[in-house]
């Protein structure tokens, strides 16, 4: 199970140093919108520069012009970017077209989806990555609750990240869903010490994998 650090409302420097400070401990890093949105596509190639091992996420939110925007931010280095499920199936198709040339990956934010049909719609269009995601508004009332899980199930062939205010407390709630990706933003980045709570969390899933695979064996 990855963990993909959600860099959202920071500036360019606390981008920088909190990847630094966890670095060990995540997988995958996630340029956020609205950094993406104040720093456009050259922070995208910074933060490539700065660290090449890391899957790097442009959350893009595309929910339109996909073959241009998909253009733009695989030009700048991201590993995976991502468009919004409600998107004509065209812009997808598009999407899915340039991050083969690329060898990049297109990630589908399942963000108000609530029935199975445009799962099987996406997937019939070649999607293999999608994000379940509970909204940062919606968590003003709200958490992301076990059901919210149920669009996915049983889902075999889809890569499935998850994202919407996880914690150190929500974290096994979620693990039980067995995600390949817990994407994990302010919990890390609005802490003090946000190396210790990347640690943490790494270790809860070690810890999970562990037990899970001992016990099949
Ligand atoms: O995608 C996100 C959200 O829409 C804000 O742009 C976040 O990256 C995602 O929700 C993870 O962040 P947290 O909810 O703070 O963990």
């Amino acid at each position: 199970m990855n963990i993909q650090l959600a860099l959202d409302r920071l500036t360019k420097e606390e981008c920088i140093d909190v990847v630094n400070e966890t670095r060990e401990q995540i997988d995958w890093v996630e340029i956020g919108t609205g950094v993406i949105k104040e720093y456009g596509m050259d922070f995208v190639r910074d933060m490539k520069a700065r660290f090449p091992e890391k899957t790097l996420v442009a959350d893009m939110k595309t929910c339109d012009a996909g073959n241009h925007e998909a253009k733009q931010v695989f030009e700048a280095g991201a590993d995976v970017t991502t468009v919004m499920a409600f998107a004509a199936d065209q812009t997808i198709i598009d999407m899915l077209k340039v991050a083969k040339k690329y060898e990049s990956r297109v990630m589908v934010d399942l963000l108000g989806v609530s029935d199975t049909k445009r799962i099987t719609e996406i997937q019939s269009i070649g999607v293999d990555l999608v994000s379940l995601h509970f909204g940062k508004d919606m968590q003003k009332s709200g958490e992301l609750e076990d059901e919210y899980f149920s669009i996915l199930k049983g889902q075999e062939d889809l890569e499935i990240a998850v994202a919407g205010g996880i914690t150190v407390d929500s974290l096994p709630r979620v693990m039980k869903h067995n995600p390949d990706t817990v994407i994990v933003g302010s919990a890390i980045t609005k802490q003090e010490h946000k190396g210790k709570v990347a640690e943490q969390m790494k270790e809860m899933i070690r810890n999970y994998e562990r037990y899970y695979s001992n016990s099949s064996e």
